[in-house]
């Protein structure tokens, strides 16, 4: 039985994204209509820039699914670029022998501060930076979300969520409710900055405004929670089984993201133990004869690498977008001279799209977490050993939810 995992494939502006999401277990329920609802949530957003208005994301099937159901064989999943149309000789896989006309083949020679480009051209050989920047570019993420789909849906069959919503932007904090809305994305979703409170959300469409017009761009923090996780996903035992480091790694690998907090994250670093750790208190409602309750989640769900069975919630911070229309100073990669770095059209913010992708890779490791704990080459055999277990650490105390 292969461990689930994907892999992405394509340039950002060549003909598509391809992706292989391997390990669903067979049974589980597809449709190309609810991986699309999530790459339209992916593309939306405040602050995108020209691209998002020539693309319509879609994802079609190549292989691993019939009638509506996975097979259990690698799911092969295509997204058709429609730029593409616009860089055909641009992105010719073909030799080309104009080697000279750089403007036709878009060549990229000065290196943006920020992007992939001057050490992607070191390490690779490349003089042509669009040799680096067109896997280095966040339109992979576009491909990222199909999997995830996969593996939210994976996930809600066994009655987990995930969701997400702006945290901050452009250095703007938004104040959340002490209880997070059940439903999280229903509620971010319809704000233009997935943000969750009105004053922030007009202050932080204005600082875009301001950004744009300064040539400027903007970063912010998103935040995902996944509620219905069960205690038990992640181990102690080894390094690489530690939840949470599965975690940070998932989101640091996000195009831009620069940090990832669990619970309160830096914040814990500077209160003293007392008001940090949550209290475990008797709970009736947890489980037969009494349960194992917590006070609070301020560890955000995991302890020891370990789920806890209280909502997981993780947040990224992401770094301002590295295309400036007042470009900083770099180098041309020819000659060495000093210079303007490359103007690209070019997002302004995609903090908002940051958040859905950050959802996406954190459904990806708890799909993974599940399926290690709970095996299962089908969907029949996965739900027994999933609801066997909720039953006996119910019978523990331990709180389960379902
Ligand atoms: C959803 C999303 C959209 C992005 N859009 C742009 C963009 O339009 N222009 C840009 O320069 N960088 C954009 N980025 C960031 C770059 O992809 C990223 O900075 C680059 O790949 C270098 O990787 P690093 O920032 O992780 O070092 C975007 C990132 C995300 C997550
Ligand atoms: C294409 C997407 O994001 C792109 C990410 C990106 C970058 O440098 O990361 C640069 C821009 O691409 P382009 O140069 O074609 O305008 C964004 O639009 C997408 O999210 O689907």
């Amino acid at each position: 039985m292969p461990t689930f995992r994907f892999i992405t494939a394509g340039e950002s502006h060549g003909p598509a994204l391809t992706a292989v999401v391997e390990g669903a277990p067979a049974g589980l329920p597809l449709s190309s209509d609810e991986i699309d609802r999530e790459l339209r949530r992916r593309q939306g957003g405040y602050g995108r820039g020209g691209r998002m208005r020539i693309e319509s994301d879609r994802a079609e099937f190549l292989s691993g699914v019939r009638h509506g159901q996975a097979l259990g064989s690698p799911i092969a999943l295509l997204i058709r670029n429609r730029d593409w149309a616009n860089w055909t000789d641009a992105m010719s896989p073909s030799p080309v022998d104009s080697m000279g006309d750089d403007d036709a083949m878009r060549r990229v020679y000065l290196p943006r501060p920020g992007h992939a480009d001057l050490v992607g051209a070191l390490k690779y050989d490349r003089t042509d930076a669009r040799d680096i920047l067109e896997r280095a570019s966040a339109r992979e993420t576009a491909a990222r979300v199909a999997c995830g789909a996969v593996a939210k849906r994976l996930l809600a069959e066994l009655g987990i969520t995930v969701g997400s919503h702006v945290a901050s932007l452009g250095g703007i904090v938004a104040r959340v409710p002490d209880e997070l809305p059940e439903d999280l994305n229903a509620a971010s979703d319809p704000s233009p900055v997935r943000c969750l409170d009105a004053d922030a959300e007009g202050a932080m469409i204005d600082a875009i405004d301001a950004a744009k017009r300064a040539g400027d761009t903007l970063g912010g923090v998103v935040e995902v929670v996944a509620r219905g996780v069960p205690a038990g996903l992640g181990s102690h035992v080894s390094w690489d089984a530690k939840l949470d480091g599965r975690l940070a790694h998932a989101l640091m690998s996000i195009q831009a993201i620069k940090g990832v907090e669990i619970g309160l994250g830096f914040e814990g670093a500077m209160r003293p133990g007392s008001r940090v750790h949550d209290p475990i208190v008797a709970d009736a409602s947890a489980g037969r004869g009494g349960g194992f309750g917590r006070a609070s989640n301020r560890a955000g769900g995991l302890e020891g690498g370990i789920t806890t069975g209280q909502p997981l919630v993780v947040r990224a911070a992401m770094k301002p977008i590295s295309t400036l229309m007042q470009p900083l100073a770099t180098v041309d990669l020819r000659t060495g001279e000093i210079a303007e770095a490359v103007r690209e059209r070019s997002d302004v913010c995609a903090v908002p799209a940051a958040g859905v992708v950050a959802e996406a890779m954190v459904a990806l490791v708890l799909a993974a977490a599940v399926l290690e704990k709970f095996g299962g080459d089908n969907m029949t055999d996965l739900r027994a050993s999933f609801d066997a277990y909720v039953e006996r650490i119910r019978g523990r105390g331990v709180f389960a939810p379902r």
